[in-house]
């Protein structure tokens, strides 16, 4: 119930927001979604009532759509990276393109002019937008222009907000102050716009500066790995990581913040949105090789895109459609999808398995869990 109050108070805070009718069309599907007539207190309380193993390959079948002829391309997700900079390419890249070896039709990075080139030539797939500016390259200029500059990225973005069913923000970002400024302005557009985020790598360094960011946003899912929860937890809980009592922190954490989804990496994966903690151990590999929490990020984008659909779409109306917020089930399908692909690649490459031969096991891991036809 508790659970049903926030998400009615947090629904009123986004009405008072003067919503487009595509908005109003997301704020109604969240009411019925997650406090409609189809609200079962019994299955939510089962699902919210302990830390428990999620069965992760079930929620996979459950929320993985059918290849239905009849589905026009952009219904099976479209999906925006907000990341990529001078430094880091690799990054949005691998959370782009692992959206769509999943399933998504559309994948999207906004990322620094210097940055986009090289994205574009890791792929063709993928849609890259110059948009994103750092410091260095408006040094010379007024703070008027600078203003200028802010509002003509955030225009940028604001052109396809509407289209995207949910941004990955922050692999690749890097720290500069101008970018992360612009970044939080698109935080707010995508709250404005009722489309879910999952915040990741530099996001997170952006959000744990600035919690009110996220705070008290449902769609909002935050992916810390050791680092960035340790930062998170000094930040928000003023204290230090307790490994001995990890799932009431998780809770604590994520209910301070307004009941966000959190998804702390680690041996195990643990998810909680304050109120319910859910783990997943599935065996993965022992390589840690950099990129695996970008390929992370970019599948619960997608997953949680899928969780969403199928609230909505005509099988809800059946009943059929399991009661669990989406976000939950987006955090869980992806990393058991995730530590699947993981131990296929390992389990062919060893020693040598990189980030890309993980990303190229996605669809064999997912089409033995739920098979195309
Ligand atoms: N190819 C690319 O473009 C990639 C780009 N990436 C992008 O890089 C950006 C920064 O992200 P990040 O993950 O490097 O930052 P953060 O977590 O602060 O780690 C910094 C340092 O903390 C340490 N450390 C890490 N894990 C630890 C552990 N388990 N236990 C203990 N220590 C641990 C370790 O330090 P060391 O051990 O070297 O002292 C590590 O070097 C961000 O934008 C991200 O998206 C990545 O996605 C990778 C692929
Ligand atoms: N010790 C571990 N044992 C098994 N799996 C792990 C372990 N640590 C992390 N993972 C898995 O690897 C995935 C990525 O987590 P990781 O902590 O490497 O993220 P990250 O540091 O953000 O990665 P990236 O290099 O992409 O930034 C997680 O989903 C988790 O399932
Ligand atoms: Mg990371």
């Amino acid at each position: 119930m508790l659970v049903k109050h926030s998400v009615i108070s947090n629904i009123g805070r986004l009405s008072s927001l003067s919503p487009s009718s595509s908005v109003l069309r997301r704020q109604q599907f969240l009411v019925r979604t997650l406090c409609g007539s189809r609200f079962n207190p019994l299955k939510l309380i089962r699902a919210m009532s302990s830390t428990s193993e999620a069965d992760a390959e079930s929620i996979l079948r459950t929320i993985t759509p059918s290849l239905d002829p009849k589905r026009h391309k952009g219904q099976a997700g479209k999906i925006a990276v907000i990341g990529g900079c001078r430094e880091y390419t690799g990054a949005p890249y691998f959370a782009a393109i692992s959206a769509l070896k999943i399933g998504a039709d559309l994948s999207h990075v906004f990322c620094t002019k210097d940055a986009a080139p090289v994205i574009k030539s890791y792929s063709p797939e993928l849609i890259v937008h110059p948009v994103l500016e750092e410091s260095y390259s408006i040094s010379e200029f007024s703070e008027e222009d600078k203003r200028k500059v802010q509002d003509k990225v955030i225009g940028e973005v604001d052109k396809w907000m509407e289209r995207f069913d949910c941004l990955v923000i922050g692999p690749g970002l890097g720290r500069d102050p101008f970018l992360l400024e612009c970044v939080s302005k698109i935080m707010l557009l995508a709250k404005k716009s009722i489309v879910p985020f999952v915040v990741d790598g530099d996001g997170l360094f952006l959000v744990t500066n600035s919690v009110d960011l996220v705070k008290s946003y449902p769609l909002a899912v935050l992916t810390p790995n050791v680092n960035e929860y340790k930062r998170l937890v000094q930040k928000v809980l003023n204290c230090e990581v307790d490994e001995q009592k990890a799932e009431d922190q998780l809770r604590s954490l994520a209910k301070q913040i307004g009941g966000v989804t959190i998804l702390r990496k680690g041996k195990s994966d643990l998810i909680s949105n304050g109120e319910t903690v859910k783990s997943v151990s599935i065996y993965g590999s022992p390589r840690r090789c950099g990129g695996q929490g970008d390929i992370l990020s970019g599948s619960v984008a997608v997953f949680l895109s899928w969780a969403q659909q199928l609230k909505s779409g005509p099988e809800s109306q059946k009943n059929s459609s399991p009661s669990e917020n989406p976000a939950i089930l987006g955090c869980i399908a992806a990393s058991g999808l995730l530590r699947k692909a993981a131990a296929l690649a390992f389990a062919k490459h060893k020693r040598s398995t990189l980030t890309s031969d993980i990303i190229e096991c996605l669809g064999e891991s997912l089409e033995d869990i739920s098979p195309a036809s």
